[in-house]
């Protein structure tokens, strides 16, 4: 397998700036009386198993925090049932959470009253599916301007904003086909643009690419990366596939059992590995792809010769072969001018051939 890190031309996200979404302590909890469980330490501790055949209930997200940056592209994966779609709808309460805060832009979400979240949806959120839910009989063109339509856009200026966006997901020359007369990536792309239409504030994506056939699914990959890059939206994509988390993700956030296990970069992930679970999960990854020069660099000893090229720490390992196997010396690893360590052929060579993760 090759995996592609979201580190390379990409548009970093503002990882200084106030986060879009802010997440403490949530916890869903499907069953009878779900709020005793987070409110009990006793029950909150226990297994799903346990939980089960105490309560009746299936906690469904146990206890999890995190804040996504604004431009931040944040991946949820886990297994089947760790409880991803469930905590991406907790996020814009389609799922209602049992317990917890979700802040976005600063406003307690889980306070908003049935008026103000209609609004939030129609104006700051936009989800894409996997089953891409398009209106059969309304053409392309339609489908892009439906929700601008909901919040009561004229005609002229739906029209216009639907073939800006049509364009913008390379569906130029569809806007009057009708969905059925589309491939699924096509439709996808469709169901693309109608959530660009509305200009949301972060998209939400739910598996969109399960569905699609290996090649059209990178095609898809690829092509939510140049979108990112043109309108550098905050995006929460869920999916179960860790080589598309590290293709599309800034950060990746790994659940099990409705809990999180390890929250990071791609190199983080793969570098450190928080438990078996997680090492697990990174075993089969290419690691020259995805670690970059700070997790290989040792420390200078005396006697290397340090003239030699300068790379930064975030070079990932595999676009660092050429000019350390060029240098007949070691290459100093710089950031910001000071000297963080120094990489030669035998650091390299024990990622490219070395053994699994610790
Ligand atoms: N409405 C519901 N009622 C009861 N249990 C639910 C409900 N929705 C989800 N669950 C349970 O919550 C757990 C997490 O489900 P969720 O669909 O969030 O996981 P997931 O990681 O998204 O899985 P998948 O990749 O299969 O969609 C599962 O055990 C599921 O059975």
């Amino acid at each position: 397998m090759t995996t592609q890190t979201a580190a390379s031309s990409r548009r970093a996200p503002a990882r200084d700036a106030a986060p879009v979404i802010t997440v403490r302590g949530l916890w869903k909890v499907f069953g009878p009386d779900p709020s005793r469980v987070p409110r009990s330490p006793e029950l909150a501790a226990l297994s799903r198993r346990e939980l089960m055949a105490r309560t009746g209930c299936t906690a469904a997200v146990r206890e999890v925090a995190f804040d996504v940056a604004p431009g931040e592209v944040f991946v949820v994966m886990g297994l089947s049932g760790s409880g991803k779609s469930t905590l991406v709808r907790c996020l814009t309460r389609l799922v209602e959470p049992t317990a917890g805060e979700v802040v976005f832009e600063g406003e307690d979400i889980l306070r908003a009253d049935a008026r103000r979240l209609r609004e939030l949806r129609r104006r700051k959120f936009s989800m894409v599916f996997q089953h891409f839910g398009l209106l059969p009989y309304r053409r392309v063109l339609e489908n892009v301007g439906y929700g601008l339509e909901i919040r009561g856009t004229g005609r002229a200026e739906r029209v216009r904003r639907a073939m800006e966006v049509i364009e913008l997901v390379g569906l130029d020359g569809y806007a009057h086909a009708y969905p059925d007369e589309l491939s699924g990536g096509m439709q996808q792309r469709v169901g693309l643009a109608r959530a660009l239409a509305g200009d949301p504030d972060v998209l939400f994506f739910d598996e969109p690419f399960s569905a699609l056939d290996p090649l059209i699914r990178r095609d898809m990959q690829n092509e939510v990366i140049r979108l990112h890059r043109e309108v550098g939206k905050t995006m929460v994509f869920i999916t179960h596939d860790l080589s598309e988390a590290l293709k599309l993700g800034d950060r990746i956030l790994i659940m099990r059992d409705g809990r999180m296990v390890q929250t990071g970069t791609g190199d983080e992930l793969v570098g450190a590995p928080a438990d078996d679970y997680v090492r697990d999960f990174v075993r089969d990854v290419p690691r020259a792809d995805v670690l970059t020069l700070r997790w290989i660099m040792r420390p200078p000893r005396p006697g290397d010769v340090l003239d030699g090229p300068e790379l930064s720490p975030d070079v990932v390992v595999r676009d660092a072969v050429r000019d350390v196997l060029a240098a007949d010396r070691p290459v100093k690893v710089v950031a910001d001018g000071e000297l963080l360590g120094v990489v030669a052929a035998e650091q390299l060579l024990a990622v490219l051939a070395g053994p699994e993760p610790r």
